[in-house]
């Protein structure tokens, strides 16, 4: 077993951001090491914090909007840094690992100021704007992409493809058979539109279901997640076109409802990716249009190229489109099988352990010399060992 050491990660906003951030703090902790997470308001209020995780809230701010909203965003993330600053002080980590977004970023600063080591992780196939700010100081970056788009020169040589870490009871889906899909059985579609939820979804896909062939819709059974704002409007939609459809705004039970899904519609958010193709689920995509550099778009590719999920432009985005798409996957149960099978070969099952490698190879001190030679002298082994393993 390998010594014990502390690592802070660095995660807030959405979901997005913090299910990754939760998977490798559930590797990092049955590995026997300590883990703090430094996250912001908004990623407090994500469920699914692993039990033993120390969680920090800190002041952050988005550098967006006038410029009175930017100096406020950049005291909220001078004050940020400085509480993060005293924070890696006390607790002594081998490695900070950042997730992207701004909630982030104090974190990655104070772990600058204090010279310990900076992992970052990009979920997405584009590098968002925070890393790409943070990249060229990183001890190492890990990607969930072959191809990262806005990569800065001068990197590649710290890039580790990884994948995006999935949560546990999601991953213990993979070696489960796709759920019997047959010519009169059953056909359950699942939907999301990401941790908040998409008002185009509401919209499109419960008139979009009710246009199939009757032979498809008397089979239809719809989990869909809906933003509170919407979710009687679609009740009443789904009433009147008498399909059965469970809605709630969150489920918290996310593999249950994957494990049991024969076909995904809903956004191209990373995790949502990750996790589709964990578990082995064909997917109708329609990325973010507003996605900070279309990355959606982008994260939709690669699944979409492989055969496991047909994607469609917001734009194009009709009730009759999605009823023709659904019609062509579903039309022929062995297709859709496929295209499931097609799906699971784009998964990266092992992110959250390989990911958990990598920061591992931060060696940093062994809790045991922490305590031995003091607080100041742990924090200068750490740095001379992590410049040696970057
Ligand atoms: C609107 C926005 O800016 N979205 C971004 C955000 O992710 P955002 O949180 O929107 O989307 P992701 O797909 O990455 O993650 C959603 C997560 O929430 C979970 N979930 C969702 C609905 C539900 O009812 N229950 C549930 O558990 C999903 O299973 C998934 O694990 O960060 C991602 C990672 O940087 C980006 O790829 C997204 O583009």
């Amino acid at each position: 077993m390998s010594v014990s050491r502390h690592f802070v990660l660095a995660a807030g906003g959405t979901g997005g951001h913090m299910i990754p951030a939760f998977a490798l703090a559930s590797e990092l902790l049955a590995r026997g090491h300590r883990v703090a997470l430094v996250t912001d308001e908004r990623g407090r209020a994500i469920p699914g914090v692993p039990d033993g995780l120390d969680v920090h809230v800190l002041p952050a701010g988005r550098m967006q909007g006038g410029v009175f909203a930017r100096v406020r965003a950049l005291f909220a993330i001078w004050k940020g840094r400085g509480l993060a600053l005293s924070l890696l002080r006390e607790f002594g980590p081998s490695a900070v690992v950042g997730f992207g977004g701004y909630p982030a970023l104090p974190t990655l600063l104070a772990a600058r100021a204090a010279r310990v080591p900076a992992v970052i992780h990009e979920q997405n196939a584009v590098l968002g704007r925070v890393n790409r700010f943070l990249a060229k100081k990183a001890a190492a970056i890990a990607t969930a992409y072959a191809r990262v788009e806005r990569m800065p020169e001068g990197c590649a040589d710290k890039v580790h493809l990884i994948g995006n870490p999935v949560r546990a009871e999601v991953l213990t889906l993979r070696d489960r058979p796709y759920p019997a899909f047959t010519a009169n059985g059953l056909l359950r579609v699942l939907v999301t539109g990401g941790s908040q939820g998409a008002a185009i979804l509401s919209k499109v896909v419960p008139d979009g279901l009710a246009l199939l062939p009757e032979s498809i819709r008397h089979r239809l059974q719809v989990t869909q997640q809906c933003r509170a704002a919407d979710i009687e409007a679609v009740r009443d939609a789904y009433k009147r076109h008498e399909i059965p459809a469970e809605l709630g705004t969150y489920f918290e039970d996310m593999a249950e409802r994957l494990a049991d899904a024969h076909l995904f519609i809903g956004r191209a958010g990373a995790s949502t990716i990750a996790e589709l193709t964990a578990v082995g689920r064909p997917a109708i995509l329609i990325p973010l249009p507003i996605a900070t550099d279309d990355h959606q778009a982008a994260n939709a590719r690669d699944m979409a190229d492989a055969g496991g999920a047909r994607s469609i432009r917001q734009d194009k985005f009709t009730p009759d489109e999605l009823a023709r798409q659904i019609e062509a996957m579903a039309a022929d149960p062995e297709a859709l099988g496929n295209a499931a099978h097609m799906a699971w070969n784009c998964g990266r099952p092992d992110a959250a352990k390989d990911l958990a490698d990598l920061v591992e190879s931060f060696g940093g001190a062994p809790l045991m010399d922490v305590i031995r030679m003091g607080r100041g002298a742990a924090m200068e082994a750490g740095t001379r060992t992590a410049g040696a393993a970057a």
